[in-house]
């Protein structure tokens, strides 16, 4: 199901629209073929998706090189887009990524002195989107302490929790990405906040259900949408089944 324009009129209304899909599963197209892009988000928007996750990764904070904002860009679809920047210096990448028409971006605290500024300039109105707002998120490690949030978590609208170090295949949610889960709730609840939160990282149809177990709001899935041997559909529905049972 795709936002209404009135469940992205304000960032409470684009987090209680995605609370009302949870876990909402948002689709890591870095897994399809690069060569396909299109037909990969066309068979995602007919399949109903309504998260596209965009992995922007720079060589530099992690191992790979992938298309960043351009790519953002160049999707045109219905689906929220969900940029995930894995780079050194986030900042210098936030201005295009918001003119992209990113809906939520991440950024992460490791190595970045200033998460405060890099939160504060994704606090804008969305250039030639009346009245929207970008959902402020971060994501955090697995070796990362949820704390590391704590002080800005009134500047925050999401944390993604990974499973797997950025830039790395493999790992799974695990009792330790649990009791991380548990942490921020705490936090969260003494800081009177109340932000989505994300589980990304090794999720495949026999994994998924240990992540939903954390009642997270989305949870991130590439390889086990795009790879599974079925169709995008059929896995879509395969990781549905898998975390609600
Ligand atoms: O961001 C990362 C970490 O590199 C990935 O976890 C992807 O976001 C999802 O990838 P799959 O493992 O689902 O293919």
């Amino acid at each position: 199901m795709f936002p209404t324009l009135d469940d992205l009129a304000t960032r409470d209304a684009l987090k209680a629209f995605l609370r009302r899909a949870a876990p909402c599963l948002s689709v890591g197209l870095l897994a399809a073929d690069a060569m396909a892009y299109g037909t990969a988000v066309a068979d995602l928007e007919a399949a109903g998706s309504a998260l596209l996750h965009f992995d922007v990764m720079d060589g530099v904070f992690c191992p790979a090189f992938t298309a960043g904002p351009l790519l953002v860009a160049a999707a045109r679809t219905q689906m929220l887009k969900d940029v995930h920047l894995m780079v050194a210096d986030p900042i210098a990448l936030i201005p295009a990524t918001l003119k992209a028409g990113a809906d939520i971006v991440h950024v992460h605290p490791e190595g970045l002195t200033h998460l405060h500024r890099a939160l504060a300039m994704l606090d804008v109105d969305v250039a030639g989107r009346s009245g929207r707002r970008v959902l402020r998120a971060v994501a955090l490690n697995p070796a990362t302490p949820v704390d590391v949030v704590a002080p800005v978590l009134d500047q925050i609208d999401m944390v993604t929790l990974l499973a797997v170090d950025p830039g790395w295949s493999g790992g799974a949610p695990d009792a330790a990405l649990g009791r991380k889960v548990e942490r921020l709730r705490l936090l969260a609840a003494e800081a009177g906040v109340d932000p989505l939160i994300a589980i990304d990282g090794g999720i495949t149809e026999a994994t998924i259900g240990i992540a939903s177990g954390f009642r997270p709001d989305v949870i991130v899935s590439g390889s086990a949408v795009f790879k599974a041997g079925a169709s995008i559909a059929d896995n879509l529905e395969g990781l549905h089944a898998a975390a609600r049972r």
